[in-house]
């Protein structure tokens, strides 16, 4: 079996998008803002208009915007195309006024529907309402979650690379161009590519109108750096000849993630691994992107492996369902409308109630009973820590959340290492913030994770069924999207420069 995650063909079709301004609260939902009450709504996002015509991308970024021109897609045969929408969303600024616990119930509502609606939302503490404003987690705010930059900035700059962002219309390539911008990453010009469906339509990126050009083989000619996420046979079928033209490509695929010589890296952990690999060398290269399980699993494992070495680790997931994509998350809210108004709910993504369950991981499932989810977490754990003979072992499972997964790690050590320890050396880890509240009994949430480049881990303590202190408990919470693919990847990137 090709461990390789196919792109759906038919959930290629149709798209919205939007543009916002954050400055640590925000908002940049497409859907309809009718659907989330004004009053409870916390944000102080200024939002252009959106056009959807069709589904929508799980993420809208900073001062990038799609127009669609005309939708190719039956509205049927989307959930979340069932209404046609022009919303001046700039018209819509939300303002907070109530300070209650209904605003913190509705506040997190309209978190959800955020993601529902694929943007997610940046949060602070106050997002919360009273719940939460400006509580203290561990001697760590809530905000303390790495938002992006408030300013936005402009990183088009002659000296900068030529850079490619390949399946840019898609759930990661959106996040990409989000992300870019935010780190203000330079480019002396970007390349927007995605399929043939989406050629000739355009977004607006830093101030600048893009056409969407389609992915052929001369689409590398001139490109510095190439940022793959359209499914693996595309990787595969233009990630080397990228290279060949002298592009440096990360792929946020698992094409080339357990080939020999392709870098699998996870900035914070293992850079030191494409050292060699650098845009001064002009000369072509893929580095991989690991799954987004394994990378959010690392960030919160490895500084804790730094310390006493990890023997054994034992990862349980709880999945959210934009690691399958677009048309997962909108599967999911139709179903949660569909089994509220008493139908039967719609399943043609996962073929099963998704709704008010959950099931294991819907990668094929492998001849030691391992699906690949799994045998991912076990196999680019090893290679990124390039120690072959770490014990791992995973359980992966989606659950009916909208972003971010989260995570339940065991874990054995060679050494000794305490859960005070732990806890330090995690509150100074690069990329972790610590949400460890015992008494309020408050731990990372995939809610709180939504949107933030920082991976949190809570529920930090020994395990009681291991002698001594050779064993810890944590649950880790991380945004796939952005740590575990399109930030990571333009971490990647900078790292090249
Ligand atoms: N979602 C996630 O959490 C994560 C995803 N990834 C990986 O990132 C990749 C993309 O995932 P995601 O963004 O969720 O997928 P989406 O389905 O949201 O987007 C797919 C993208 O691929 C493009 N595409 C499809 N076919 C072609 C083609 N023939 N030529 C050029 N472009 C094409 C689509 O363009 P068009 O709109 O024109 O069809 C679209 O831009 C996958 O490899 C996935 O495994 C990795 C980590 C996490
Ligand atoms: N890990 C994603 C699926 C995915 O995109 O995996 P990969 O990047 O390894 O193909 C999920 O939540 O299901």
């Amino acid at each position: 079996m090709d461990d390789v995650r196919e792109i759906p063909r038919e959930d290629s079709g149709a798209w919205a998008y939007i543009t916002r301004q954050s400055d640590g609260v925000s908002d940049r939902s497409g859907r309809p803002r009718q659907m989330l009450p004004r009053q409870d709504l916390r944000r102080e996002a200024t939002i252009a208009s959106v056009r959807s015509s069709g589904k929508l991308i799980p993420r809208a970024s900073s001062r990038t915007s799609i127009r669609r021109v005309a939708s190719d897609r039956s509205p049927e045969s989307l959930p979340l195309a069932r209404e046609r929408r022009e919303i001046d969303l700039a018209e819509q600024q939300a303002k907070a006024s109530s300070d209650s616990c209904r605003g913190a119930r509705m506040a997190a509502l309209s978190v959800q529907m955020g993601a529902l609606a694929g943007s997610g939302v940046t949060l602070r503490s106050s997002v919360y309402g009273s719940k939460l404003s400006g509580r203290k987690i561990q001697g760590i705010s809530a905000s303390r979650i790495a938002s992006r930059p408030r300013a936005v900035r402009m990183g088009l700059t002659e000296s900068g690379p030529s850079v490619a962002v390949v399946g840019v219309t898609g759930a990661v390539g959106q996040e990409f161009l989000a992300v870019l911008s935010e780190r203000n990453f330079p480019y002396s010009k970007l390349k927007l590519l995605a399929s043939k469906r989406s050629a000739g339509k355009h977004i607006s990126f830093e101030g600048r109108d893009y056409e969407i050009e389609e992915l052929t083989k001369e689409s590398f000619e001139g490109i510095d750096i190439s940022l793959f996420s359209a499914g693996g046979s595309i990787s595969k079928e233009y990630g080397p000849l990228a290279a060949e033209m002298g592009s440096i490509v990360v792929d946020n695929s698992s094409a080339f993630r357990m080939v020999d010589g392709v870098p699998l890296i996870v900035p914070e952990v293992n850079a030191d691994a494409m050292a060699h690999i650098k845009l001064s060398n002009k000369k072509g290269a893929i580095i991989a992107n690991p799954n987004c399980s394994t990378i959010i699993c690392l960030m919160a494992a490895t500084p804790l492996h730094r310390h006493a070495k990890v023997k054994r680790m034992v990862v349980s997931t709880y999945q959210a369902a934009s690691g399958a994509g677009a048309a997962a998350m909108a599967e999911l809210e139709q179903q949660t409308r569909e089994v509220l108004d008493g139908q039967e709910p719609t399943c043609n993504i996962f073929n099963r109630q998704y709704a008010f369950n959950l099931f294991s991981h819907n990668s094929a499932v492998t001849g030691n009973g391992y699906n690949e989810e799994e045998m991912k977490l076990v196999k680019e754990t090893r290679k990124i820590w390039n120690d072959p003979e770490v014990l791992v072992t995973a359980t992966c499972i989606r659950v009916p959340v909208m972003r971010a997964h989260a995570e339940s790690i065991n874990l054995q050590f060679e050494r000794e290492l305490d859960e005070n320890t732990a806890r330090e050396i995690l509150s100074k880890a690069e990329g972790v913030v610590v949400v460890d509240d015992r008494s309020g009994n408050n731990f990372p949430t995939p809610l709180e994770v939504s949107s933030k480049d920082d991976v949190a881990v809570g529920r930090i303590r020994k395990d009681i069924s291991q002698k001594g202190n050779f064993g810890l408990d944590i649950f880790v919470c991380g945004d796939q999207i952005r740590k575990g693919a399109a930030l990571n990847a333009v971490q990647i990137a900078e790292k090249l420069l």
